[in-house]
């Protein structure tokens, strides 16, 4: 029997560099859990890799086959492009291990779905100041900064995150993202323990 490694945290507390390390790491032999949207393909992205690329009935499809587990929505500029996680044949619980990331909600919906000893929770926690300095570093390295954007996603992950959701989604280990080297140390010996 597999397990789901899903890496949560606040806005940039590394679970992306994270996520993408534990992947690289062969001795883990960790799959991607890929999501899917309906959003547009851009270019250079390729099907089944940065996400399962679908179009809204073939979000019915899977939603009317009870396979979607979790969905997110987002009004953009260009439409309502939405982001989920269904149980289809690209996720083999059965046969692997997988690596996914997201927030505290899509945990819950997973472990909701698979039980929670088959998706185990990889909380990365960093200092807010050291966070917040770390997303405008992150932000001031982008063609077009949105700082506003940072600020609106700094102040909703305190609600998103309030320590009382934490304990209702009955998250007790916490890794401090302080050396990048060392939290992967930690996360992958871990990972190893209770694959
Ligand atoms: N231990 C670390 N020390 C210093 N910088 C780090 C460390 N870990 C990650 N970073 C940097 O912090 C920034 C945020 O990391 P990353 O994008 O992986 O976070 P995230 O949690 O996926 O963010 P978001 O949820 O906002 O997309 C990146 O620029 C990354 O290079």
């Amino acid at each position: 029997m597999g397990k789901l490694f899903y890496v949560i945290g606040k806005s940039a507390t590394g679970k992306d560099t994270i996520f993408q390390k534990l992947l690289e790491n062969e001795s883990l032999a960790l799959k991607p859990l890929v999501l899917y949207t309906t959003r547009p393909m851009r270019a250079g992205e390729e099907q089944g890799v940065q996400y399962h690329f679908t179009d809204e009935a073939g979000l019915t499809e899977l939603q009317n086959a009870g396979k979607v587990i979790e969905l997110r929505a987002y009004d953009t500029v260009h439409g309502v492009w939405k982001y989920f996680t269904a149980d289809t044949e690209a996720t083999d619980l059965e046969k692997y291990n997988y690596a996914g990331v997201g927030v505290l909600e899509s945990y819950r919906a997973l472990r909701n779905y698979y039980g929670a000893e088959r998706v185990i929770p990889i909380y990365i926690e960093v200092e807010d100041g050291e966070r917040l300095q770390r997303a405008l570093d992150r932000e001031r390295g982008q063609q077009e900064p949105k700082y506003a954007e940072l600020c609106r996603r700094f102040l909703a992950d305190s609600e998103d995150f309030a320590e009382e959701k934490i304990a209702e989604a009955g998250i007790e280990k916490r890794f401090y993202n302080r050396d990048l080297k060392e939290s992967i140390e930690k996360i992958s010996a871990y990972i190893k323990e209770h694959k």
